[in-house]
Order: structure tokens, then C-alpha cells, then sequence
């Protein structure tokens, strides 16, 4: 699948290895940046990220800020992503598998590389499973979603 890569500043020393472990996979990689440790607002890259999620560029979004909280935040903003910050990995698959989330955060100052890789490959490797349960409530997210556009 191809994957949407983005991050700060304080993310930018992890997604070299971010980068190497969707590889790894199979994956395409699809790389908003940023490029260098120069500082920089999270949410620009959280939207360069989540506007391929949304034009179906991409299946899935990584986003890497200090703490990974900056870019989740702005990234469940926006319509379609459905982002969550992990820092281990039954957080990453099972975030997928139940609540259908699409869209990977990581604290770029808060886990090493080994663990990242970790739990990038959890997340990419989990499918949402759709069953009625899982189904109904992520439906009712969405209408929340609805909601807050009319509000
Ligand atoms: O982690 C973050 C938000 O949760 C931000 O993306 C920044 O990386 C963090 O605030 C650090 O920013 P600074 O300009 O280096 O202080």
C-alpha cells in the first residue's frame, strides 16, 4: 500500500527509521517531510498528510511530532482521518482492527528506533475487522464527524 509519511522537527531524527521499516513491508513510502531539524508547526505536516489520506492518495499516515500529540490532534481535525498516538504495539494493531484508525502517531522524543519499527509494522500489518460491533461504533463516529460539520 502506499503510506504517507510526515513530520516536525522533533520528529525528524525517527522517520529515517520510520521510513526503513514501511519499506521493509513492501510499502511505498510518500514523504511530506520534513527535511531537516530546522524548527517548523506541526500541523502543516499533519495536513499535507491527512489531505492524501482524504484525496485517497494513501492508504494509511504516519506522523511523527515531539510527543506525537501535536500531530494527532490536528490531524483528527480533519474529515476521514482517523489518527491515534502508540507507543506500543497492541495500541497500533488494535487501534486498526477495532476502531478502523488510518493514521499512525509517534513521539519522536518519547520512543527509540527499535520500538518504532515495532510498531509501525503492527499498524501496518493490522486490518480493520469490521465486524458489527466494530462497525457500529466506528459508524458512530463518523456521525459525529457529520455533527461537528454543522456546528
Ligand atoms: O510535540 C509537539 C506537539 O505535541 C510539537 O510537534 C513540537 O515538536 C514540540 O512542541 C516541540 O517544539 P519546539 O519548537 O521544539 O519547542
Amino acid at each position: 500500500m502506499r503510506v504517507a509519511i510526515a513530520c516536525d522537527h522533533g520528529g525528524f531524527p525517527l522517520k529515517a527509521h520510520v521510513i526503513e521499516a514501511v519499506r521493509s513491508l513492501g510499502h511505498e513510502v510518500v514523504d511530506f517531510g520534513v527535511f531537516s531539524e530546522e524548527r517548523v508547526d506541526y500541523p502543516d505536516f499533519a495536513e499535507k498528510a491527512g489531505r492524501a489520506l482524504q484525496r485517497g492518495e494513501v492508504e494509511r499516515a504516519i506522523l511523527i511530532c515531539a510527543s506525537g500529540i501535536g500531530v494527532n490532534i490536528a490531524a483528527n481535525k480533519m474529515r476521514g482521518v482517523y489518527a491515534g498516538v502508540c507507543h506500543d504495539t497492541y495500541s497500533a494493531h488494535q487501534g486498526v482492527e477495532h476502531d478502523n484508525m488510518n493514521a499512525l502517531c509517534l513521539g519522536g522524543r518519547i520512543i527509540g528506533p527499535e520500538l518504532a519499527k515495532e510498531i509501525v509494522r503492527a499498524f501496518l500489518n493490522a486490518k480493520f475487522l469490521g465486524e458489527d460491533r466494530y462497525q457500529r461504533r466506528f459508524e458512530k463516529v463518523q456521525a459525529l464527524e457529520e455533527e461537528a460539520k454543522r456546528r
